[in-house]
């Protein structure tokens, strides 16, 4: 007998750490229906097609938090399987520039250091990015 198993989706997401002039990140909270609901993550969404990983992270912060943003250098590329999909972000350092923000597409958001992040829940994915801004951290 041959069973077919659909293959579980895989996506790529753009994933901003926004630093304000004080070294705080912004966090959002997760809308609470739906997927990882009511969790805390860092902005960002799934690249389209063509468009850079840059673009993706300033089109999505602008559509869910509506800032500007400078996007910089590339903290770290995370590979996480959930049960029901799987994600690769692709988490960039960047810099708030301007604009108010606003929670469009998320229950809240707040400006956090790397100290506080740890009270808040977040996905399992994003162990091995809170690991990174710690490491990133020690380095100064
Ligand atoms: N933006 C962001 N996404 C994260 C983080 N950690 C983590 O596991 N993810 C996952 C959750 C989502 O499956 C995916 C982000 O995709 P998304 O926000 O565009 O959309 P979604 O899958 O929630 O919604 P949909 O468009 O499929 O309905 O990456 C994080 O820190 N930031
Ligand atoms: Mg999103």
């Amino acid at each position: 007998m041959t069973e077919t198993t659909a293959p579980i989706p895989h996506k790529q997401i753009g994933v901003a750490v926004i630093y304000n002039e004080l070294g705080q990140i912004l966090i959002d909270r997760r809308p609470e229906k739906g997927l990882l609901g009511g969790l805390w993550e860092f902005p960002g969404g799934k690249i389209e097609p063509n468009e850079t990983v840059e673009e993706c992270i300033k089109r999505e912060i602008k559509e869910e938090i509506d800032i500007e943003i400078e996007v910089n250098d590339l903290l770290i590329i995370v590979d996480h399987a959930y049960t029901h999909f799987r994600v690769t972000l692709q988490v960039y350092n960047c810099r708030y520039l301007s604009g108010e923000p606003r929670p469009i597409e998320c229950e809240e958001i707040r400006w956090v250091t790397i100290d506080e992040i740890t009270q808040f829940p977040f996905p399992k994915a994003n162990i091995e990015i809170i690991k990174a801004l710690n490491n990133k951290k020690l380095d100064k």
